[in-house]
């Protein structure tokens, strides 16, 4: 169970001027989540990926407090990263090693596997993203689809209880998107899924939309989306008058 309560994430940036304020990045906002499978829409800069990033610590909540079964993400940051997985829309902001053989090893590390059980482990994720013929050839080799493949292979071959995916078939074709979206809706774990992609959010039980930091809309998720193109539509003639 994900709770977040009284959150606000906040930043200082630059002014025009050069001078220094704070700017509200989220908040507030107070959620528990529960159910299998919660999607999370919002225009550009509408603030999921922070929102994301709250569930797993990468990002500290400036007010309030992030628990993931019971752990604070503010003390207990690395028992919550072993419960909860993320796949960065950015697979190169994951992807480190330099082969994804070596690259799903890595991440495999704290099970305390040995060295063949370890490699027996990662060649069979990476097969199941259609990978395996490319374990072992430099990770900078591979398309950009392929490198997002790799990430969301490393992270699923954890097992991690919950998976916060920030738009994970970004780079994905119809066919690794189709695979993907099957995969992640087949999972047994809570799975996050921010995404632009309306026809995935639509097949989770429970939408967020977020807008300009806040959660705009908590529910079904058809009517939701409803909400959520009239949102955009609002947005983007704002920018764009
Ligand atoms: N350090 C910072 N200083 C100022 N603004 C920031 C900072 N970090 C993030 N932001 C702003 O916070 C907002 C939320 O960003 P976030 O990445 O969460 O949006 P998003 O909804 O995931 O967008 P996208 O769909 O484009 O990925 C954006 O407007 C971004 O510019």
């Amino acid at each position: 169970m994900i709770e977040l309560r009284d959150v606000q994430v906040t930043a200082w940036t630059p002014d025009p001027d050069g001078r220094e304020r704070v700017v509200r990045l989220l908040g507030p906002v107070s959620l528990t989540l529960g159910e299998h499978r919660v999607a999370v829409v919002g225009a550009n800069g509408s603030g999921k990926s922070t929102l994301a990033r709250l569930l797993n610590g990468l990002v500290l909540p400036s007010a309030g407090t992030v628990t993931v079964d019971g752990l604070d993400t503010a003390t207990r940051g690395a028992d919550v990263r072993r419960r909860v997985g993320f796949v960065f829309t950015d697979p190169d902001a994951q992807v480190v090693m330099p082969t994804p053989l070596e690259d799903v090893a890595l991440s495999l590390r704290r099970l305390g596997l040995d060295d063949a059980e370890r490699e027996a482990r990662a060649r069979d994720a990476l097969g199941r993203f259609g990978l395996g013929a490319l374990a072992d050839v430099p990770v900078a080799a591979l398309s950009a689809g392929q490198r997002q493949l790799l990430a969301i292979a490393a992270v699923l071959a954890t097992e991690p209880d919950v998976l916060v995916a920030d738009e994970p078939t970004t780079l994905l074709d119809l066919g690794w998107r189709a695979h993907v979206d099957r995969l992640l809706a087949s999972l047994p774990q809570q799975v996050v899924l921010v995404t632009h992609d309306l026809d995935a959010a639509v097949r989770a039980e429970r939408l967020l939309v977020v807008d300009d930091g806040l959660v705009a809309y908590d529910g079904e998720p058809a009517p939701g989306i409803a909400r959520y193109r009239d949102l955009v539509a609002r947005r983007h003639e704002e920018l764009l008058p």
